[in-house]
């Protein structure tokens, strides 16, 4: 099969499903429609990058993709586009629950699945030196919310509630019984 993802959490966490694949990069244009519901926008990114690289793909074997968002108070927060953007985002998430939603889709025989995993985190309260000290490790930057779960940024998160997996970008359960209903993974 193929991943259509740049990212290395997502190549990292496939690997852990234990089936081989080949890496296809397509370039999707990430942009809410206005009024559009995050549930709805993350899916459809999800569907659009996994139609895209199916596009690319030179073999008619199935492509998987996903797209992940952080979501507060309704608001999507994607990755920063700047420092300033970077520290805003880690300040409003310092000490509250915000909401992960991980799509992945599966397109396979001119065919689309797609699924969604919500998952609820709670920061503890950051200071501004632990704002400041994060984002100059660099890692916040290519990651939604800008902060990243598997790395430096596990120090802020008190509570997790729903599946680790999907918020670092792949949920492993949840994509593992989606290749299976797709006949990709035997049951
Ligand atoms: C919240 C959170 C996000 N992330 C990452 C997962 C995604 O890689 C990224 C969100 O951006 P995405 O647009 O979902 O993915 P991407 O651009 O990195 O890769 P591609 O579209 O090519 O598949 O944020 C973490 O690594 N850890 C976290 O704790």
């Amino acid at each position: 099969m193929y991943l259509a993802s740049s990212s290395p959490r997502r190549r990292e966490l496939l690997t852990q499903l234990g089936l081989p694949f080949a890496l296809v990069l397509p370039q999707v244009e990430e942009c809410r429609r206005a009024d559009e519901p995050p549930e709805d926008y993350v899916e459809r990114l999800a569907r659009d990058k996994a139609w895209a690289g199916a596009a690319m793909a030179s073999q008619p074997l199935p492509v998987l993709a996903g797209d992940t968002i952080v979501v507060l108070e309704g608001e999507v927060l994607e990755k920063p586009r700047h420092r300033e953007h970077g520290l805003a985002m880690l300040r409003r998430l310092s000490g509250r629950n915000h909401r992960v939603m991980t799509a992945m889709a599966l397109v396979w025989n001119d065919r689309c699945l797609s699924l969604r995993v919500e998952t609820e985190v709670t920061f503890r309260v950051l200071s501004e030196a632990d704002i400041d000290a994060y984002w100059a490790t660099g890692e916040p930057a290519d990651k939604a919310g800008g902060y990243g779960i598997q790395g430096l940024g596990g120090r802020f998160v008190s509570r997790i509630n729903g599946s680790y997996s999907a918020v670092v970008g792949l949920p492993l359960v949840e994509t593992e019984a989606l290749l299976q209903q797709a006949g990709v993974l035997p049951d």
